[in-house]
């Protein structure tokens, strides 16, 4: 696959010939700082309907979980994908990926597990150790802007332990007494100054990250993302811009969206 964002290169000060620069941060390419991305795609998609699971079913022709792998892959300070595959399907996840071009990622499947959170766990005992960031980011959301893959990275790389991307809410938000049907009473209307969408992919220290699974595991604790277990145990999480194309395909209308916006991105930006 195609990066499209080449090595930079700088002239040799005497002979004037192009020297390829791997890296604009020293160090960045010593595969110790690179950062390895879990890719959480076991999932079943109920929400979107019948048919294979989610992360193979295809957009523009090719499975969700390839463009997210792909998106990841664009990044430079992305050096290894682990991707947490439906348990009955890591073989076809395999041979999905080999036919692929990944742009030389270090890509390695994982059979992931009966939940999300689970699935992330098994896939970060996948992460080599010594790995200083790790991203989680779900193959649900396909088109992630590489934009927003480097600012987590980079995020995390600067200080900040956990980091999720997030958008402002378009919608005015109520706090409901759910009822299993008829109307449902509102309790109140949080200020949505205040509220954020969260997106993926998160980044996190790997020890950190680790560490709160674990925790969670041993005490039965389950969120629906990882920086919330960060935050249960009482760590800091910071949020940066997402991006409103970052969305996550989980009804039928996400994969007419998203087909709209990949349709776009081949028209003008050759994608
Ligand atoms: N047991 C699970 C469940 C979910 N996921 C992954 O977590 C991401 C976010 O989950 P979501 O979009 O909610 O996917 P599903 O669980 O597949 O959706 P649904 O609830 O509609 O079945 C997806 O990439 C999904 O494949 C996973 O790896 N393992
Ligand atoms: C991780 C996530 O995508 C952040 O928005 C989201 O929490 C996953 O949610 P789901 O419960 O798996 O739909």
């Amino acid at each position: 696959m195609q990066s499209g964002r080449g090595p930079a290169r700088s002239r040799h000060p005497r002979s004037g010939r192009a020297i390829p620069i791997t890296t604009e941060e020293p160090n960045l390419n010593a595969s110790v700082q690179l950062a390895a991305a879990v890719v959480p795609a076991a999932g079943r998609g109920e929400r979107l309907g019948p048919g294979a699971p989610k992360a193979l079913r295809e957009l523009g022709g090719v499975p969700l979980l390839v463009h997210a792998v792909r998106a990841l892959a664009r990044s430079r300070a992305v050096g290894l994908v682990v991707v947490c595959a439906p348990p009955d399907g890591v073989a076809e996840v395999v041979s999905l990926l080999d036919s692929h071009g990944l742009d030389g990622k270090d890509v390695r499947v994982v059979p992931g597990g009966a939940s999300r959170q689970e699935s992330v766990r098994l896939g970060l005992a996948a992460v080599p150790e010594g790995t200083r960031v790790v991203l989680v980011h779900d193959a649900a959301r396909p088109l992630v802007p590489v934009e927003v893959v480097d600012a987590v990275a980079a995020a995390v790389r600067a200080g900040a332990g956990a980091v999720v991307p997030a958008v402002p809410l378009a919608d005015t938000v109520k706090r409901v007494e759910p009822q299993p049907s008829g109307p449902e009473p509102v309790l109140d209307t949080p200020d949505r100054a205040a509220l954020r969408a969260v997106q993926t992919p998160q980044g996190f220290d790997l020890p950190g990250l680790v560490e709160a699974h674990g925790r969670a595991l041993a005490e039965g604790v389950e969120v629906t993302d990882d920086a919330g277990l960060i935050e249960r145990f009482g760590g800091r999480v910071v949020v940066v811009p997402g991006h409103e194309e970052a969305f996550k395909v989980t009804r039928p209308l996400d994969l007419v969206l998203a087909e709209a916006v990949l349709a776009r991105r081949r028209a003008t930006d050759g994608y």
